[in-house]
């Protein structure tokens, strides 16, 4: 059953177009994972659904109910955990979620054992007391989230949740992401992060551009670019004008350069790899060749023409 529909999203932000004619399906109990280059509307799709950002025309629904007419219902049922860190800096772990909380209705007794229970389990507890500026950055992430799940919501929205964390930080959340997800708790996260999607996600949607290019689980995307292989060519100069030549190959869909390695997706059966080997012959010495199955990172190439880790190699 599907507990999010959305139709024909259009938000504009000025005469930029932001969502472009959305559609986006999210089914009870599903890891959704929202992938795409920056700038493609992830944040924006979030923020509209979670009726933070209002939108130009569309429809969206939340477990079943219109979502403008019954904002107030609706967020009250969804946790959302926002790309900056939102916490009160002046107050300590326990007193922001005392506030969340009570944001939510909760109070008493059954306030102060939302509270335990949500510090237990983003491993806070010994740091109830501390103010977030004593955190690492990994801490005040899982604060974070703690806020937004201290009213046990039943669908949760992640914006970017693991961005710049330590490894320990980093794997104790995809590990309570996973928790509240067999728990019951229906998941949306954005990520940079491939691995992250391979691991926890049920179902990934790719956005580039303000449009919805892909949507399916990882297999079947995978499927979609079954057709194409992956060449990678390992050379002593990778220049611009060799990558131009293997480019202009027929069949080529992508080429794009890692270190000194060369990654070409090309047509199954288009006889590229003897023909990029003959070109790169030309410009100095090959040191490996291999041909394998594109991977969903390829997918994301393939479809978005860009590399997801932009972001953090800038
Ligand atoms: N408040 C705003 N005013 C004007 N333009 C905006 C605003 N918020 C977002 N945009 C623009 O809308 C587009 C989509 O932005 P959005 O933040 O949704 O992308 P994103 O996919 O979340 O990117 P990132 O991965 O970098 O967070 C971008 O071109 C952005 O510059």
């Amino acid at each position: 059953m599907a507990i999010v529909h959305m139709k024909n999203i259009v938000k504009r932000y000025g005469s930029h177009l932001a969502l472009d004619h959305v559609d986006l399906d999210i089914g009870e109990g599903e890891i959704l994972g929202l992938l795409g280059p920056n700038g493609a509307g992830k944040t924006t799709l979030i923020h509209a659904l979670a009726g933070i950002v209002g939108f130009d025309s569309g429809e969206i629904n939340v477990f079943g109910k219109e979502q403008q007419t019954n904002l107030m219902d609706i967020k009250r049922q969804i946790g959302l955990v926002t790309q900056e860190i939102t916490v009160f800096t002046d107050l300590s772990a326990q007193e922001n979620l005392e506030f969340f909380g009570g944001i939510y209705g909760l109070k008493g007794e059954k306030l102060k054992e939302r509270i335990d229970e949500t510090l237990a389990f983003v491993g806070l507890t010994e740091h109830a007391n501390k103010l977030p500026t004593k955190f690492s950055g990994g801490m005040q992430r899982r604060l974070n989230i703690a806020c937004a799940l201290v009213h046990q919501p039943k669908f949760l929205i992640m914006d970017e949740p693991t961005v710049g964390i330590d490894p320990q930080s980093r794997n104790h959340i995809l590990e309570t992401i996973r928790q509240l997800n067999e728990q019951g708790t229906t998941i949306l996260y954005t990520t940079h992060y491939m691995e992250e999607v391979q691991n926890l996600a049920t179902r990934v949607v790719i956005m580039d551009k303000g449009h919805v290019i892909a949507d399916g689980t990882i297999p079947e995307l995978v499927h979609k670019i079954q057709h194409e292989e992956k060449i990678k060519l390992e050379v002593e100069e990778p220049s611009d004008m060799l990558l131009e030549k293997l480019r202009k190959l027929e069949g080529v869909k992508q080429v794009s350069l890692h270190g000194k390695e060369i990654h070409i997706i090309s047509q199954v059966g288009a006889g590229n790899l003897d023909r990029a080997l003959s070109i790169a012959k030309d410009f100095g010495e090959i040191r490996s060749v291999s041909a394998e199955k594109p991977t969903l990172e390829d997918v994301f190439l393939t479809l978005t023409g860009k590399r997801l880790r932009d972001r953090e190699e800038e």
